[in-house]
This record gives C-alpha cells, structure tokens and sequence, in this order.
C-alpha cells in the first residue's frame, strides 16, 4: 500500500502512544474498532498507522494547570495516498489540518514515495538550467536586490539596475516589498529593465537576468506573469507564503509561464520557528517549495541579520539540492544582513551550488553598488580558490574597501 509518513514532535502531558493513535485514527477514519467486520475491512485501507515513536527527554516545560514537566517525543504515523489527492492543499490538510490546531504539535517532516512525488512538477529549470541562462558553471552564483525603490521613478530604477549590473552580478531581485505603483508599474519595470541590462550587456558582455516581483490578487496572478513572459521577463518573483504554495505550483505548471520561479519567505516565519508548534523550516521552505515549483528559495542565512539556526538554515539547502530527489534541484539562497566578509562562511556552508545574495552589502558599498558587486565577485573568487578575503582583498581594491566597512569572517579548514 502506498503511504506517505509524516513525522511530528509532540508535546503532552499524558499519554504520547495514545496521542498518536488518535492521530492516526483521526486524521484518516475517524473511527472503526466498533464498526461491523464488513465495515472495518473495508476502512483498513484507509486507516492511518502509527509506524515509530521515539520518547525524548521531559521537556524544561511545565504543564500549566498540574505543574508537571511535559512529556515529548518524536512520532511518525503513515497516511494511506489512497485518502487524498495529489495536491498539497489535500497533503496539508490530511497531515496537518486540524492537527495544526491540537495542542503543542510540530510538523518535522514527510516522505513521499517517489512514484507519489512524480505527480508534482518541481522546478521547471533547477539549478543546471538556470546555470545554463546566466552562463555561470563553476561558482556560486551573485544576485543583488533592488533597495530604496518606493516612490521613486522608472529612471532611479533603471539606473539602480545598471549599477547593480555593472558590478557583475548574475541576477538582481526586486525587494519583496515592491508593489506595482503609476510610476513603477510591473511592465515597465520589466521594459525598462531589460533595455538597462541589454545597455550593460553591449557595455560589458556579461548580462544580468532581472527578478521581477509578481503581486496583486491571486487569480489574477496567471495573466499577469503570462504578460510578463511576453514582455520579456527573466524570471519572477514570487512571496509564495502570502498566497500559499498551490499557487506557486499553478504558476509554475501554467506551460504559457516559461520562466523561472524564485521564491520569498516573507510570512513564513509565521509558520516555523516555534519548538512546539508550526512546520519546520527544512519541510516548509526545503522539501515543499521544491515539490511545488520553485527554482531559487531564499532564506534567512544563519549569518545576517535576520538569523535562522544553522541546522534549519543547512536542513533547508539540503533538501532543495539533494540529489537522490526525482525532482529537479532548487538554488538555496541564503540571505539577509550579507557582505562580502560572510562569503567565506556561506561557501564553506552552502557550497557552489547556491546563491550569494545581498541588498544593503551591495548598495551600502563606498563605491556604491558597482563598487559592491565587484567586492563580492572578489570574494567569491577568492573562496573558490582557497585563498583568505584579507589575502585577495590585497589585490582589489572593491573587497578591502568592503572588508574596512564590515569586516571579514576567515573561515580555516
Ligand atoms: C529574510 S531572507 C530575504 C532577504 C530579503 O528580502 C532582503 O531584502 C535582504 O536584504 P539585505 O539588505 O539584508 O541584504
Ligand atoms: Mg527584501
């Protein structure tokens, strides 16, 4: 029988086996030990099974009312496919619906079997065919974003682009909280854009491919990026948590949206941070956003300024990019508070196969953001070969100047 294991954390100050029975029973037939034989034998297939459950040290937590310290342990329970269909909407809501709701209850995990995870579409062009539009095969790739751009005009943003462009990043963001406004409408932006980058391309021969953020309601998302791709739109972004991860999947297997799809985790840490509640950021961020579509998915690095723990950070660039996956893998970037000085670290962490992004490392250059494009080229490159930031930051310029502002982070093997 095909089943999909989903793997919890609970919490309670009772009896954890009989927690998890309930689960099981639950979230699939509800009930069926009083049923008539004929009636159970037609449930069993259906039933929910708890597989594993492994008890873990009392947690620090008292129980409110009777004062005693919470149990917890690790529980997996199996769920029938048979029982829902193939969407993550009816996943979430079997594995996690009302359960969500049910007291100190954490979603850790879930494997699918592979013929199950089949009928997702993952990313449409992963990691390999995104190298093969920016023509970048052997370093981590360097996006910049977009920062200051509310209320200004076409020109600022054309101008913001270029610079960002000429200090040879590989793609530039808009920042997630750019909305569509008279002055700085998503066609324009997008017709601007590319004449800007096409201007730094004659200029440079290196071309920048542009992010663009996708907003507005929901169903009229699909037209949108549909008018997008005809305008010329490089890739869109996309704050996929404030709309919920079905709609990314209907995005990316619109065959009109051709284009790659970069995921925001704006409003996902709503979701995912508590101990005791919510989903873990590897399953939310990682396995999930994989599986529905994503080609690029920023989170926060374990080393900026919006922090997340390391093992999470790690967990998240692990399932996006692990290869023993039917699906195509997503580029994890790691982001927030970046500079030049952290690149050692985010190589040593995430690897080649990841995206170094930065807005303030960028723009709050000395020599603006050309000057910060260069400094994190530099550092990359001296990454890559080994070599320590003060070291390379001796023979360019850009990098020590970004060192003397932020300093730098030597990584020793
Ligand atoms: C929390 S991950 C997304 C980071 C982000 O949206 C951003 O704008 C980062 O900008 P920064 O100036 O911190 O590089
Ligand atoms: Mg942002």
């Amino acid at each position: 029988m095909s089943q999909i294991i989903a793997t919890y954390v609970i919490h309670d100050e009772k009896d954890i086996k009989k927690k998890a029975e309930g689960i099981a029973l639950g979230l699939t037939v509800g009930t069926w030990t009083n049923l008539p034989l004929l009636e159970q034998e037609q449930l069993r297939k259906h039933k929910g099974e708890v597989v594993h459950i492994q008890e873990l040290e009392e947690s620090e937590r008292v129980n409110q009312y009777f004062g005693k310290r919470l149990k917890r342990a690790i529980v997996q329970i199996a769920y029938p496919t048979v029982n829902f269909s193939a969407d993550i909407p009816a996943l979430l809501t079997t594995v996690f619906g009302k359960l969500s709701l049910d007291g100190e209850v954490r979603l850790l995990d879930i494997t699918f079997p592979d013929e199950w995870k089949r009928q997702f579409p993952g990313p449409r062009f992963g990691i390999d065919g995104i190298r093969q539009k920016v023509h970048v095969y052997d370093r981590p790739l360097l996006m910049s974003i977009f920062k200051g751009i509310i209320g200004r005009d076409i020109a600022y943003l054309t101008e913001q682009l270029k610079q960002q462009a000429l200090g040879g990043v590989d793609l530039v963001k808009d920042d997630e909280i750019v909305f569509d406004s008279d002055s700085l409408s998503f066609e324009k932006r997008i017709t601007a854009g590319k004449a800007a980058l096409n201007e730094v391309y004659e200029q440079t021969g290196k071309r920048a491919l542009y992010a663009v953020n996708l907003t507005g309601k929901t169903f009229e998302l699909k037209e949108k990026a549909k008018r997008a791709v005809e305008l010329g739109a490089d890739v869109l972004l996309f704050n996929v948590f404030a709309y919920g991860l079905d709609v990314l999947q209907g995005l990316r297997e619109d065959e009109e949206i051709t284009i790659p799809i970069m995921a925001h985790p704006a409003f996902s840490g709503a979701l995912t941070p508590s101990e005791f509640y919510g989903v873990k950021a590897s399953l939310l961020l990682g396995k999930l956003l994989r599986l529905a579509g994503a080609d690029f998915v920023l989170f926060p690095s374990p080393y900026g300024s919006v922090a997340l723990d390391k093992e999470e950070a790690l967990g998240i660039a692990k399932v996006l990019t692990d290869e023993n996956d039917p699906l195509k893998q997503a580029f994890p970037v790691p982001s927030a508070g970046i500079h030049p000085g952290l690149v050692p670290l985010l190589f040593r962490d995430f690897g080649v196969n990841s995206v170094v992004n930065a807005g303030g490392g960028i723009h709050g250059h000395p020599d603006g953001a050309a000057g910060g494009g260069k400094a994190f080229r530099a550092a990359i490159d001296a990454a890559l070969a080994g070599r320590s930031l003060h070291e390379a930051a001796r023979e360019n310029e850009a990098l020590q100047k970004a060192i003397d502002l932020w300093g730098a982070v030597e990584v020793t093997s």
